[in-house]
Formats: C-alpha cells, structure tokens, sequence
C-alpha cells in the first residue's frame, strides 16, 4: 500500500482533492472527521475536554459545543495547545488504526491521509508523497467569510492559528494551486492520480 498524506490550511481545497482522489478510486482518511469521533458523546476525548474547558463548551444534549470550544482556541494558543494534547493522540491512533485495515483489506491499495495539521503536529509516518492544496491565506481567508459565514476577525485567527503557506510548500512533493476554478483543481487531481497508477509517482 502506498500512503499518501494530503494537507492544506484552512479552507484550501482539501475535501475537494481528497473527494475526487476517493471517486477515482483512494482510500480516504480524514483526520477531521478521526478528531470528531475522539470527542464523541460518552468518550473520554469530552470527559477531558469538559474537565479542562468547562461545562460552557458541553451541549444541553451531553455532545461538544463546537462553536463555544473554537471560539476559545482559536483567540487563545495555550487553550489550543491544550486541547490538541487532548484529542491529537487518540487520532494518531485512529488514524493508524484506519490505515492498518485499508492495508490488510488491499495490499495494493493507494490510502489517502487528509491531515489538516500535517506540519504543526510534525510528519511522524513514512509518508510515499505529500500533497500540499495551495491558496494563500489571503484568499483562505476570505473564502471563510464569505463561504462559512465566519466573521472576519473569527476567520482570521483560524488562519494564523496554522503554519504558514511557506511551512507547508516546503514539504510538499506535489502542490495543487486550488485558486482557480473547481474544475482546474479537480484536472491536477486527475493527473496527479494518473501518474500515481501508472507509477510515475
Ligand atoms: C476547535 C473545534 C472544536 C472547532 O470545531 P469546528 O467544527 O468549528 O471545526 P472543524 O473541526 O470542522 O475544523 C475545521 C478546520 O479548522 C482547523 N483546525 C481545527 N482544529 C485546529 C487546531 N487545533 N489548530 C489549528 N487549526 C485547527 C483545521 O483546518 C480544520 O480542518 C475543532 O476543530 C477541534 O476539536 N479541534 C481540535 C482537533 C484538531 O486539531 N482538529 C484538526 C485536525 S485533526
Ligand atoms: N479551485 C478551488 N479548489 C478547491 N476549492 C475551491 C476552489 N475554488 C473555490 N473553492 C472553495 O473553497 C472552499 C474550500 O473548502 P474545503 O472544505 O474544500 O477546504 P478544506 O481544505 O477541506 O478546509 P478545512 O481545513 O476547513 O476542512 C470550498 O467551499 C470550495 O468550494
């Protein structure tokens, strides 16, 4: 199996990259949705985030109050660095756990990683290539405002809350320039996988 981790800063494009990568046939893990289930109702994830967070960020239904705990950590990076101890090593161990089975089920298989903190929380896997969806964090920015309805001063905290695009071209293997139109991204995609299978990559 190869692996391939995909990231980006907020809002760059990953979902769509990692969406049309999981059509043309990837096996997608999204580290996103792996810090969602490490926080889930009853999880020890939200019993350590309530006891260090409070009651104020526990929905009337038991469940995380996303909006109360992000407008938190975005505006503190003590808080922040606290929750990520909280939730970053229950989706390392998810995540490998997810990638383990993909591998035992298809030997051959080419496993996408989406990762949105790829160089914050420092590359610990043997990656096969690094995929960087690039937007400079101008336009990240106002894609949070005008396509999530954040409010400008929300929105970019999230942003400087991350590495810089600098940080994370050095990384990269392969950049996919997401500024463009929807379908521009989606044809370096197309070409990127089909250098993938044929070995090219
Ligand atoms: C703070 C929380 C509750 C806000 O939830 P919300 O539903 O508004 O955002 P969501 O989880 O969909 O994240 C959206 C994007 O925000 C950015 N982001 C999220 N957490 C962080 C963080 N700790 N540091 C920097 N950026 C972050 C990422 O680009 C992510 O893709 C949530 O993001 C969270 O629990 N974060 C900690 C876990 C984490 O690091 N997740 C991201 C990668 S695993
Ligand atoms: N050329 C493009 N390539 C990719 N996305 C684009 C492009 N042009 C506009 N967009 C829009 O930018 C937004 C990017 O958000 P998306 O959820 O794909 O990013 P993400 O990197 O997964 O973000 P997050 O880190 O918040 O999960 C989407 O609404 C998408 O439609």
């Amino acid at each position: 199996m190869r692996v391939i981790a995909l990231t980006g800063g907020i809002a760059s494009g990953k979902s769509t990259i990692s969406s049309r990568l999981s059509q043309l046939g990837a096996s997608v893990v999204d580290a996103d949705l792996l810090s969602r289930e490490a926080v889930d109702a009853g999880s020890p994830g939200l019993a350590a985030i309530a006891e260090r967070f409070g009651s104020d960020v526990i929905a009337a239904d038991g469940s995380l109050d996303r909006a109360a705990l992000g407008s938190i950590v975005f505006a503190d990076e003590a808080a922040r660095n606290d929750l990520n101890a909280i939730v970053h090593p229950e989706v390392r161990r998810l995540a490998a756990e997810r990638l383990a089975t993909i591998a035992r089920n298809d030997p051959d298989a080419i496993a996408v990683y989406d990762v949105p903190l790829l160089v914050e929380t420092g590359v610990d896997h043997d990656f096969d290539l690094v995929v960087v969806a690039d937007a400079d964090a101008e336009i990240r920015t106002q894609r949070l405002i005008s396509l999530r309805n954040l409010d400008p001063v929300e929105a970019r905290r999230r942003v400087v809350a991350q590495a810089s695009d600098e940080e994370r071209r050095r990384i990269a293997d392969v950049l996919i320039d997401t500024t463009g139109s929807l379908e521009e991204t989606e044809a370096q995609v197309d070409s990127l996988w089909a250098d993938l299978v044929a070995g090219r990559r």
